[in-house]
């Protein structure tokens, strides 16, 4: 029997707009699962194995075949410019891999902000046919526990781990207002992260295209937001508010002790050496 009196005290569960705040300890899984079930949901999932970064793709894989919707429909789109690297990694059934051939680039800003402009292309040629939702990840991370039905939403955004704790004050926000990421003072609900965020088809395709516009106008005017799209979606997030957030148990960062009110880490960023990884520094 759900209690209405009793729950998590240690943390907030729902933003002031009346959107779920996804920590353990408030969902019930196995009931969420059986509403989900019979509904025959797909989830797509993109993720980009650009250059070295095809190191980070098995143990990703590897996770997600444990923790990550197990047993529902998911199919995983990878972005890479290194198919013959992609590794073999054995799917339950209902799951599966579609590789997809992306340019390399000397700069990981440029890679990384990309995502969008590939991920609007994707919904639109492949994923109206054969997709409900949508969640675009980060490859340099693993699952270690589930990430399921409870994330299902409208439009869904993870908190950042490094910034939960602060005044907004304090979040990277873009803060010049020539840039189309501009987020004033005293302005801001969380800052997320532009590692995961996800939704239903039409809302993923609305951000990210928007990401996209914004970005390109800002390169059209010599400018670079700071955290490059996390930043155009930070912007995004503060207008057009989530409907579902999830708890920085969705993506911790591995060199972060983990704090009191994280209970579980579902997903995290593992440890990388930026020098040896990425194309430029
Ligand atoms: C956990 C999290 O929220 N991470 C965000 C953060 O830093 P990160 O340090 O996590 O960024 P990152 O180096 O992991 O790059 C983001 C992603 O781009 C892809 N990639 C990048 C470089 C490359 O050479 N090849 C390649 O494939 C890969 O999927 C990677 O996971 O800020 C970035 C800003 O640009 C992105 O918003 C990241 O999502
Ligand atoms: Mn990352």
């Amino acid at each position: 029997q759900p209690s209405i009196v009793k729950g998590r005290t240690d943390v907030v569960a729902v933003t002031p707009w009346l959107a779920p705040i996804v920590w353990e300890g408030t969902f019930n899984p196995v009931l969420l699962d059986s509403i989900y079930k019979p509904k025959k949901i797909s989830i797509a999932v993109t993720v980009f194995a650009v250059g070295k970064y095809i190191m980070f793709l098995k143990n990703f894989l590897e996770t997600a075949e444990q923790h990550f919707f197990v047993g529902f429909n998911v199919h995983v789109y990878v972005f890479t410019d290194r198919p013959k690297e992609v590794p073999e990694v054995k799917m339950a059934d209902g799951r599966q891999l579609t590789v997809r051939l992306v340019p390399s680039s000397k700069r990981w800003q440029e890679i990384s902000a990309r995502r969008m402009e590939l991920i609007q292309k994707l919904i639109d040629e492949q994923l109206r046919k054969n997709s409900d939702y949508i969640f675009c990840l980060d490859v340099d991370s693993k699952f270690h526990d589930r990430w399921g039905t409870e994330s299902l939403g409208g439009l869904v955004a993870v908190i950042h781990p490094g910034y939960y704790l602060d005044n907004r004050s304090k979040f990277p926000y873009e803060r010049r207002s020539a840039s189309k990421a501009y987020v004033a003072d005293g302005e801001g609900d969380f800052y997320y992260c532009g590692g995961a965020f996800g939704g239903i088809l039409e809302e993923v395709y609305l951000l990210a295209s928007t990401c996209r516009f914004n970005f390109e106008e800002d390169a059209k005017n010599g400018i670079e937001a700071a955290w490059q799209e996390e930043s155009h979606l930070n912007r995004y997030m503060w207008i057009n508010k989530p409907s579902k957030v999830l708890s920085p148990e969705y993506l911790w960062q591995d060199f972060k002790a983990r704090n009191p009110e994280v209970k579980t880490i579902r997903f995290s960023g593992v440890i990388k050496n930026y020098a040896d990884i990425r194309p430029n520094v």
